[in-house]
């Protein structure tokens, strides 16, 4: 078993990406210990500016952006998307990859002690091509993956090979591999969504949430919990453990009308890890992982979970307007 410094067994690893993993893995461990130490360290959820997409940058948000960018200077990245930079960076010149990354993810919970995360994508870069390195379908990606800074930090990958999930250890500061076949169980009963939202959604989006609410008195025969976080990486992460689906739908509102979550550094590697697991990705109908973004910060909204679950929410869109629109009862459809 071949191991380094950073990683306790690099076998499931390609050769190639070994260097940028590690550098993941470094920065990754650094945060850790930064998020440990909260307010010791400074205000680390003070609001420091403003990001393309109109979202306020927090000072980890930056932070944690000019660590990665700094580490992976050494590797062979080429081209750096990230979701605190408005443009591509190039980092080295002589590089063959393209990384996307959001640096810094679910950063309203920074402040309230909740899992917040990093996610990460690559792609072959194309030479001479910034924007085009990430503007493909995402099906093209060689990796992607997160880690997750909560009550345990892990980074859980996916090289197109299933799913691996390393664990770090404190003591030995290695990132030990724990996982080598990750599966999204079918069974929970639990969904995720920012439910604040529901007089924006689509009929079709409430009426599936209509459903699961009517419990065992409605058309779906039983009872459904709900959980929203706030950070799509620890939704994945409980999703990855117990199952479940998450939606971030596109709405009425302006500006959400393809809802929240962006296509390159937050959508695409996500919906590659949960396909890696068995499970379904997609934009409440097709497939995330056939698409592709058309600018490096463009949203799409976003489905996925346990694969039968998903591939119910398509079924609602394309019910017949009448039926979305009658009393739950009525979605005889749906029954069970
Ligand atoms: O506040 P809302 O609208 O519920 O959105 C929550 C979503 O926004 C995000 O926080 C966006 O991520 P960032 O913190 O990287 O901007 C997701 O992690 C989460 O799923
Ligand atoms: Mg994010
Ligand atoms: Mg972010």
């Amino acid at each position: 078993m071949s191991t380094t410094d950073v990683f306790d067994d690099t076998s499931h690893i390609p050769a190639d990406l070994l260097p940028v993993m590690e550098a993941l893995g470094v920065v990754g461990r650094d945060l850790c210990r930064t998020i440990k130490r909260g307010p010791l360290g400074g205000s680390l959820g003070a609001g420091v500016g403003e990001n393309l997409g109109g979202d306020q940058q927090k000072a980890l948000d930056v932070m944690a952006d000019e660590a990665f960018a700094e580490a992976l200077k050494t590797t062979s990245v080429r081209y750096y998307a990230s979701e605190e930079q408005d443009e591509v960076v190039e980092l080295n010149p002589k590089g063959h990859l393209g990384l996307a990354i959001d640096p810094l993810d679910g950063s309203s919970n920074i402040d309230v002690n909740v899992s917040i995360g990093t996610i990460f994508s690559i792609f072959e870069a194309k030479d001479g091509d910034p924007d085009g390195s990430f503007l493909r379908p995402a099906d093209e990606q060689l990796c992607g993956g997160y880690i997750i800074y909560g009550p345990q930090t892990y980074i859980v990958v996916t090289f197109g090979n299933g799913v691996q999930s390393y664990i770090f250890d404190p003591d030995t500061t290695v990132w030990k591999l724990v996982e080598t076949e990750h599966k999204v169980p079918e069974k929970a009963r639990e969904f995720a969504i920012n439910a604040s939202n529901y007089r924006h959604w689509s009929p079709a989006i409430r009426a599936y949430i209509d459903d699961m609410l009517a419990g065992e008195t409605g058309p779906r025969d039983q009872n459904f919990n709900m959980r929203w976080v706030a950070s799509l990486v620890a939704e994945t992460h409980r999703i990855m453990s117990r199952g479940g689906i998450f939606l971030y739908p596109g709405d009425d509102r302006t500006g959400y009308e393809r809802g929240r979550l962006r296509m390159v550094y937050e959508c695409a590697p996500i919906a590659f890890l949960i396909e890696q697991a068995g499970g379904r990705a997609t934009d409440g109908h097709d497939r995330i992982m056939s698409q592709q973004a058309k600018e490096l910060h463009a949203r799409t909204p976003f489905v996925f979970g346990s694969a039968d679950k998903v591939a119910r929410v398509a079924a609602y869109q394309d019910l017949p307007t009448d039926e979305v629109s009658a009393l739950f009862g009525n979605r005889g459809l749906f029954r069970a």
